[in-house]
């Protein structure tokens, strides 16, 4: 665990719940990092699976962009803020499905959103809370890391020292539920390098 071969002042800290950052660093109660998720191997073997996906420019109220997307099982439309049913998710991704599922206990059939991301560099995600409609994210980086970013959802709580910087690696896997899904916000810096992510979601009940 990141947490425990990070800390210095020796104490065990195995009985922490899988972490993370070094617990001296504040994180949103809800928020949970894998560092070493995904293996080298699994990694090719998903942006292989995207490589034959056709991604298209994301138009965010009017704009374009500049990352691709694609999503699977189901698409919210912002204009409408609905939730329609979506394109059935590929084979090639039950297994990482079941992975992931089997790390935050629930059966995979629970994930019913898989979206794609293609993060040239420059590119960024702007802060923003995830649709209503999902209940939990999951987020795996491929390809190159990236700064994540937490900043209170209150607008009255924002600050300039508000900000919670956190590197994600590539081939980690984060969870955002509770308060760091419903009373943060989030966003990722320009990405110095080509990043690809799968973010997997969860209905709300
Ligand atoms: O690329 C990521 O890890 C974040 C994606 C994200 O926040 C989103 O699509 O809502
Ligand atoms: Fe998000």
């Amino acid at each position: 665990m990141a947490g425990n071969k990070n800390s210095t002042d020796g104490r065990d800290r195995s009985h922490l719940q899988t972490s993370l950052f070094p617990v001296e660093k504040n994180v949103p109660s809800g928020f949970r990092y894998i560092e070493t998720f995904l293996s080298i191997q699994e990694e090719q073997a998903l942006l292989e699976n995207i490589s034959l996906i056709d991604l298209h420019p994301l138009i965010f109220q009017g704009y374009e962009a500049k990352r691709k997307v694609k999503s699977f099982g189901y698409d919210y439309h912002f204009d409408s803020r609905t939730l329609t049913e979506g394109r059935p998710i590929p084979e090639g991704f039950t297994a990482i499905l079941e992975r992931v599922a089997g790390q935050i206990n629930l059966p995979a059939s629970d994930i019913k959103e898989v979206l794609i991301t293609e993060y040239p560099p420059g590119a960024v995600i702007n802060w923003h809370r995830d649709a209503p409609p999902f209940d939990i994210i999951i987020g795996i980086s491929l390809m190159s890391d990236c700064k994540f970013r937490f900043r209170p959802y209150d607008k009255s709580q924002q600050g300039r020292g508000s900000i919670i910087a956190l590197p994600v690696k590539r081939r980690s896997l984060y969870v955002l539920s509770g308060e760091a899904r419903s009373d943060w916000e989030h966003s990722i810096a320009p990405v110095k390098a080509q990043r690809y992510s799968l973010t997997l979601r969860t209905l709300k009940r």
